[in-house]
């Protein structure tokens, strides 16, 4: 590859068994760890939970991102990732604004935006101080369906025009990771090829460690 991105991990929608995910976690985290298939960041994105649900298993996971040295971001809710004491929150389009998202974390906190397929919006949300800019959905994904499926390239152009850091997502697998790389995502952001992989997290891990083995 002649780029290196890194890894940013997001959580399953739901988590039935809390301490067997933690534990499947921290066996992922450990078997990428030092590697340039490393954890560099993990989103805890829960859907249809309570909010109690997201801070305990933001309790459980926050730990192990400490552990292992990755970021931990909190998916759409700015208030909870302030409570739970994450190092920051990632936004949708529909999730309010940065600004609001801001005012609840600081200065200090990482913000993360989606921005689809859109360079403009990508704008708009570095104008707006946005820590990092999301493209995607590559490919198909089953973790979330989508209407945006941008081309590798918009990741590029960004990379000529921008200085904020671009995270690609969607459908991204061990398989399918390497054109990312190379058009210049800094992060893949990543769920069911490591959660969904036929052999299990660990197999999934591997395989994300052998294709982004520096080359
Ligand atoms: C890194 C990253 N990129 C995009 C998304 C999608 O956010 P959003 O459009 O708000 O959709 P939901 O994830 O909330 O369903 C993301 N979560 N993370
Ligand atoms: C949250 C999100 N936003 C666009 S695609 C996607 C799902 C990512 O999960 P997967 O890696 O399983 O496609
Ligand atoms: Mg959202």
């Amino acid at each position: 590859m002649t780029t290196d991105p890194l890894l940013y991990l997001i959580t399953p929608p739901k988590i039935d068994d809390l301490l067997g995910f933690a534990e499947a976690l921290g066996a992922v985290m450990g078997e990428t760890a030092g590697t340039t298939a490393g954890i560099a960041c993990l989103q805890l994105r829960l859907k249809e939970v309570s909010d109690d649900e997201i801070l305990r298993a933001a309790e459980a996971v926050a730990p192990l991102c400490e552990q292992f040295g990755a970021g931990f971001l909190i998916n759409d809710r700015a208030d909870l990732a302030k409570k739970a004491g994450a190092d920051g929150v990632h936004i949708g389009q529909s999730d309010g604004t940065l600004a609001e998202a801001r005012s609840i974390l600081g200065a200090g906190k990482d913000i993360g935006v989606t921005c689809h397929d859109s360079i403009h919006l990508a704008m708009e949300a570095g104008e707006a101080g946005a820590d990092y800019v999301a493209f995607g959905a590559f490919y198909p994904s089953s973790t979330k369906e989508g209407a945006f499926r941008p081309e590798p390239e918009i990741l590029t152009r960004w990379t000529e025009m921008a200085t904020v850091p671009c995270v690609a997502i969607g459908g991204i697998t061990a398989e399918t990771a390497r054109p990312l790389a190379e058009a210049g995502a800094d992060y893949l952001a990543v769920s069911g090829a490591i959660w969904a992989h036929a052999e299990g997290p660990i197999e999934g891990a591997k395989a994300f460690k052998k294709a982004l083995a520096a080359q």
